[in-house]
């Protein structure tokens, strides 16, 4: 007879690191050199999209309320994780990170930027606190209609690790409609090129958080990124952020 063993319902199905080893990283990374963005299908399951949108409402999982009005940074409201971070969301962070340190140690050497991000994120957070940077910022977005997200950069400091990573909790045309992810890209003396990220619920986008470079006739140059959300026409809409620099 067989045994069945029951996961506890707080552990994760599948590792972060077998989820994240499960993905085409040379494909990802063509993609980010490419268009400074992309998606990776189905990183979280849909019971794992409800139950994180649902710590929403529970102060004690947080740092800090943002409500984004008060800011002039779009309309809704957002939430930065306290340390320790839920397993789900640290967990993708820190298996996330050693893949995308490999694109973001290439953007690096072609924007002839002297710096390397360390293949572990744990010795990443060390430098980040060397820099002063102490503060967790993964955080969880709330839209109503009417709300959006404002054209950005998650810079918090002096360090930023050059891509992040966002996680739509909510299924858009079922639980919501607009709210689409847009990044633009300022290219210098040139007009600027937007990207609308397709995504379903449990899909990642993985983008540039402020420059990338771009291979032109005549060497590489760099580009200025923001991303935000179009607004939300109806429904509500949850996001998680996976942002790997820590905050000052
Ligand atoms: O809600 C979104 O899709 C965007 C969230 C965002 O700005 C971020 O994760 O940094
Ligand atoms: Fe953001």
């Amino acid at each position: 007879m067989e045994a069945t063993v029951k996961m506890p319902e707080h552990m994760p199905r599948i590792s972060a690191e077998n989820r994240v080893a499960g993905y085409d990283w040379t494909a990802i990374g063509a993609e980010l050199d490419s268009y400074g963005c992309a998606v990776l299908e189905g990183l979280l399951l849909g019971d794992e999209c409800a139950e994180i949108a649902r710590l929403y409402p529970y102060e004690e999982h947080f740092r800090s309320h943002v409500v984004m009005a008060r800011h002039g940074f779009g309309k809704g409201e957002y939430r930065y994780f306290r340390y320790p971070l839920p397993d789900l969301i640290g967990g993708l962070r820190s298996a996330l990170y050693p893949r995308l340190s490999v694109v973001a140690n290439a953007w690096n050497a072609r924007m002839g930027i002297d710096q390397h991000y360390p293949a572990a994120h744990a010795d990443y957070l060390d430098l980040c606190r060397g820099a002063g940077q102490t503060r967790p910022t993964p955080l969880l977005l709330q839209y109503q209609p009417g709300d959006f997200n404002c054209l950005h950069q998650d810079l918090y400091g002096d360090l930023a690790f050059p891509i992040q990573v966002a996680v739509l909790l909510s299924e858009p045309g079922r639980d919501f409609t607009g709210g689409e992810f847009v990044l633009t890209e300022q290219r210098p003396r040139m007009q600027s090129r937007a990207e609308v990220v397709p995504l379903r619920r449990g899909d990642a986008v993985a983008f540039a958080v402020h420059n990338r470079p771009v291979q032109g006739t005549k060497g590489n140059y760099r580009v200025n990124l923001r991303h935000g959300v179009s607004r939300v026409r109806s429904g509500h809409r949850h996001t998680v952020g996976i942002i790997f620099h820590d905050a000052r």
